[in-house]
């Protein structure tokens, strides 16, 4: 077991991480917020919440979930910041957050390997996700520089120009699917503008946006520029209800986004909301089977199926639905399931045991409403007795699915392909898009005209041509229908952390009356 022999206000968790690099050794050590620069204890709590090591189901911290008071402190010590912050240039914004994206580099392995600690999901994945977080960082800081207004001339000489001006204190609120990508998803935006952020991370992932406020810290962000306030629903309600917060940026399920809209709507606060999926994969006939295959294990196993966007509606053209049968199940059978931190393990737990049992409850029902379970689906226990209580499933393929089972229907979020086939083109687009969610598609086809046909047919935010789960950060990433509004990465998100100030200038004299 690992203990931090420095005083806890001034331990580094990266401290921790290079103590313990294997799996059931960590420790969490108090305290988990951070405000002003340090890690700090919550003024006033609301209740307690308890993070596991999914891996071995061990609790590795108990959460005091800060009350109103916290928040209160938080938001005033970020207005300081965004005093400050916000009269800088964008090229002085950018030097920090470049900064910020070289130390996440020089740091990777050690926040892959808290993030596999606390998540549950491979470290090979969650190297990627450090790789997808610094480079969002390095883009915005590229734009911070460019952000612009522009010149309007008007009559008699006068003329008008508009400023980008930040919001203000944003909120964060995160899902524990991608606990590092999403705090960096979110701040780098709302950093290269010009705000400061208050994030909230999932009560069950409450480490890696500490990593992240530590890192902004070093990188010479002035102190409450990133405060981390850690709590569950009641902590995310004082968030999204405190008066001087201008914007909440939420990552999570369909109902609590309701609940963040309805509270900001009260407030008139803008928000961004990241919200759940059902999204379809189209395989026609004419693809290369192989990517095809491969597509849909991405689309449906990454992270153990714990992806808001995962293509898990599989729908594939009859003439090679059982060739496709065949060659997926053989490739989900070599798929090994493990220690996340070891460096083959490619599927690791599911993030708590309700979760799991969850899942397992939605393969039960597909049962009952008449799919057959062509392979896995069932509770795991890995060799390595160190391991026997983690949350661990086998991969999920169910075939004989029909569009109106709830394994179709509804988001399960867990490693469960359901499999169903089509005859044409117009049918399947039609059967993909009878869905309340829009926030992904993928479509596999040689044939370039078809693709992009389907690909504006879809209701969704993101359509993958002959690939999935990609997301340079170049792409904005957002949902349609009820998987949510507003987008993250890409240039236009500028446009969800900035307001636009119109100032006229006059030349001549005032026309009275
Ligand atoms: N679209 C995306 O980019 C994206 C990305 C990741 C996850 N997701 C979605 O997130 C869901 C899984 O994440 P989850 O289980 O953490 O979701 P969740 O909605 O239960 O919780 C998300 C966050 O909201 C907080 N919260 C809960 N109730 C709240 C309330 N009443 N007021 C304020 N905050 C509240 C939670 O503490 C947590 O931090 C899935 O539906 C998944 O599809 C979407
Ligand atoms: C990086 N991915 C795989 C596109 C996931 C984005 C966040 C969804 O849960």
């Amino acid at each position: 077991m690992f203990l931090c022999a420095v005083r806890p206000r001034q331990a580094s968790l990266f401290r921790s991480v290079v103590a313990a690099m294997s799996t059931g050794t960590f420790v969490l050590l108090q305290p988990l917020n951070y405000r002003g620069g340090v890690r700090v204890e919550p003024a006033d709590s609301c209740g307690t919440e308890k993070a596991f090591e999914p891996a071995t189901g061990r609790v590795i911290a108990t959460l005091q979930c800060s009350g109103e008071k916290e928040v209160d402190l938080a938001v005033k010590n970020s207005m300081l910041a965004f005093k400050s912050w916000s009269q800088k240039s964008g090229m002085e914004r950018a030097q920090v957050l470049l900064e910020a994206a070289r130390m996440i580099k020089e740091q990777k392995d050690a926040i892959a390997t808290m993030e596999t600690i606390n998540n549950g999901k491979s470290v090979f994945e969650a190297r990627q996700d450090v790789d997808t977080s610094w480079q969002c960082l390095e883009y915005y800081a590229g734009l911070a520089a460019s952000m612009a207004g522009e010149h309007i001339q008007l009559p008699g000489g006068s003329f008008g120009y508009t400023r980008r001006e930040p919001l203000g204190v944003c909120v964060g609120i995160g899902a524990w699917n991608y606990p590092f990508q999403i705090a960096c998803w979110k701040s780098a935006p709302a950093l290269a503008c010009g705000n400061a952020m208050i994030f909230k991370p999932s009560p069950f992932t409450p480490v890696s946006a500490l990593l992240l406020a530590e890192i902004y810290t070093k990188a010479g962000a002035p102190p409450g520029l990133f405060n981390v306030v850690q709590g569950g629903a009641a902590t995310g309600q004082f968030l999204c209800q405190h008066p001087d917060v201008a914007k909440v940026s939420f990552t999570g399920s369909v109902p609590t986004g309701a609940k963040i809209m309805e509270m900001s709507a009260k407030g008139i606060k803008p928000v961004t909301l990241e919200l759940g999926g059902k999204s379809p994969l189209i395989i026609f006939e004419d693809c290369t089977l192989e990517n095809a295959v491969k597509g849909a294990m991405v689309a449906n196993f990454l992270s153990q199926g714990q992806v808001c966007c995962n293509g898990t509606r599989v729908f594939v053209q009859k003439t090679i639905l059982d060739k496709f049968i065949k060659e997926v199940v053989e490739q989900t059978e070599k798929i090994k399931i493990g220690d996340p931190l070891l460096e083959d393990t490619r599927m690791g737990p599911l993030i708590n045991e309700p979760h799991l049992e969850r899942v397992l409850g939605f393969i039960k029902s597909a049962k009952k409403q008449g799919a057959t379970v062509l392979y896995g689906g069932k509770p795991y226990v890995p060799t390595d007795p160190k391991l026997k209580h983690g949350f661990y499933m086998t991969p999920c393929i169910l075939t004989d699915c029909t569009d109106d089972m709830t394994c179709v229907r509804e988001e399960i979020f867990g490693p469960v392909m359901s499999i169903l086939s089509f005859e044409n083109e117009e049918e399947v687009l039609e059967r993909a898009n009878d869905t309340i969610y829009g926030l992904a598609a993928g479509v596999f086809t040689r044939n370039i005209q078809r693709a992009h046909r389907v690909a504006a047919q879809l209701q969704v935010g993101t359509c993958y041509i002959n690939n999935y789960n990609v997301s340079p950060v170049e792409l904005p990433f957002g949902g349609y229908k009820k998987s949510g509004f507003g987008r993250e990465n890409g240039r236009v998100t500028i446009e969800y952390y900035s307001q636009l100030k119109t100032v006229y200038v006059e030349m001549g004299d005032v026309e009275s009356f």
